[in-house]
């Protein structure tokens, strides 16, 4: 038996949704480049799902359905209420909220092909909601329904406001969510296929994909981003405080892949809107100093920065709260989450590797008295 750390290298699974070959994302062969310039995050979503793009019909009748679906049900609200938001992290109020949800959903066991998609199609909506209604709730306010009329990044903006969002904001939200629906066999995703594998339901798999984006050295590092930017403070202290990191071998968030090792392709598209929304606040400081960092985490230690990097001054930017950052970050990937489901379960097997045994050799048993 040979053991590989982490799994590194390690080809676990066929799979037609994205593909990352020589340093280029693709979602179903599309560039990530294309698709973050031209397509909306329902597009996105539908491509993700069906393996094709939609027509505009298509389109239009499954923007309605997110829409229509975006509700939640008054039980999990009054739940959302019950939690001390003031202490709870919103990423596991999120883990719980998700698994509450497949309490009220009458189909969460039925594992036809058909009850799956639309249970896709329930959790991707309410996903939105439970997030922005995390949000207001532990600011006091009541949370906010959605506006049939509107997309699904505006729908996240004007339930997270209370109020529409303007054209700018409107486009930063949905090129994030494009750029974060899915990566491959990431973490998070791999843990939803595991747990689907032994054909669990759908908000089992969601529920653990949560908890697996939550760590930060996946998903929860764009909230650590930001952290480290705030202590930095201004410009001239970025390379000091990057030199003491290194120095203490502590590790920078937002830098390194385990598989792109020339660069993520997605951190250009954040890095540009960093720019151009820092620019606008007035803020620039934390784009300046994000490019001081990733220079010089490129020349010395060679790596580069990941999508988790300038999503952080990008959402900062936008005024949201810092530990929202990983719940957008799952209100997107969980579009990709449910395609690898979907995935999974048409063509299942269990997963089940080995571990390769280092305890001790076999020992004889001693009594409890005689030890
Ligand atoms: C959406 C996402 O999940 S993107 C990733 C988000 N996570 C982060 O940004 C957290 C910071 N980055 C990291 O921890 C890593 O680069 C990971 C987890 C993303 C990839 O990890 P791996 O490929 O397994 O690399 P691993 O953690 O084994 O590190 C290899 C070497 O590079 C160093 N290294 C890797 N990333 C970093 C970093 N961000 N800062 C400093 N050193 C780093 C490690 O210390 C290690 O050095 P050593 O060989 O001298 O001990
Ligand atoms: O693929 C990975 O290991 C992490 C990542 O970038 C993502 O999930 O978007």
């Amino acid at each position: 038996m040979t053991t590989t750390k982490g799994l590194e290298g390690v080809v676990a699974t066929q799979s037609s949704i994205s593909s990352i070959i020589d340093d280029q994302l693709t979602y179903v062969g599309y560039r990530i480049d294309d698709l973050a310039e031209h397509s909306s995050f329902e597009e996105v979503v539908y491509l993700l799902w069906n393996l094709k793009l939609p027509t505009k019909s298509e389109l239009d009748a499954f923007k309605a359905d997110l829409a229509a679906n975006m509700e939640l049900p008054e039980a999990v609200i009054a739940h959302l209420r019950s939690y001390d938001l003031s202490t709870v992290h919103p990423m596991a109020a999120l883990r719980t909220a998700v698994s509450l949800l497949g309490l009220y959903d009458d189909e969460a066991d039925v594992m036809e092909e058909a009850a799956n998609k639309r249970k896709a199609v329930r959790l991707q909506a309410k996903m939105a909601t439970i997030v922005t209604a995390l949000a207001r709730i532990r600011q006091g306010k009541n949370p906010v329904g959605p506006k049939k009329e509107l997309g699904f990044a505006a729908n996240f903006l004007y339930m997270l406001n209370g109020e529409e969002a303007n054209d700018i904001e409107v486009e930063a939200i949905n090129k994030a969510l494009v750029l974060h629906a899915d990566h491959e066999l990431n973490a998070s995703t791999f843990t939803a296929r595991v747990c689907v594998a032994t054909l669990s339901d759908i908000y089992s798999g969601v529920t653990a994909a949560i908890g697996a984006l939550k760590g930060p050295l996946h998903g929860g590092a764009n909230e650590r981003v930001m952290k480290m930017l705030t202590e930095i403070g201004e410009e001239e202290n970025a390379i000091p405080y990057i030199k003491e990191k290194i120095a203490n071998k502590e590790k920078i968030m937002g830098m390194g892949h385990r598989v792109y090792r020339n660069g993520d392709p997605r951190a250009k598209h954040l890095k540009r809107m960093s720019k151009e929304l820092t620019k606008i606040t007035g803020q620039a400081k934390w784009y300046n100093m994000s490019v001081k960092i990733e220079d010089y985490i490129k020349e010395n230690k060679g790596l580069p920065a990941n999508v988790d990097f300038y999503s952080a001054s990008v959402y900062h930017s936008l005024g949201i709260d810092h530990d929202l950052f990983t719940p957008i970050f799952a209100t997107s990937r969980v579009s990709g989450w449910l395609a690898h489901i979907l995935e999974q379960y048409d063509n299942n097997r269990l997963i089940r590797p080995r571990a390769e045994y280092i305890g001790p050799k076999t020992q004889e048993y001693v009594a409890i008295e005689n030890r």
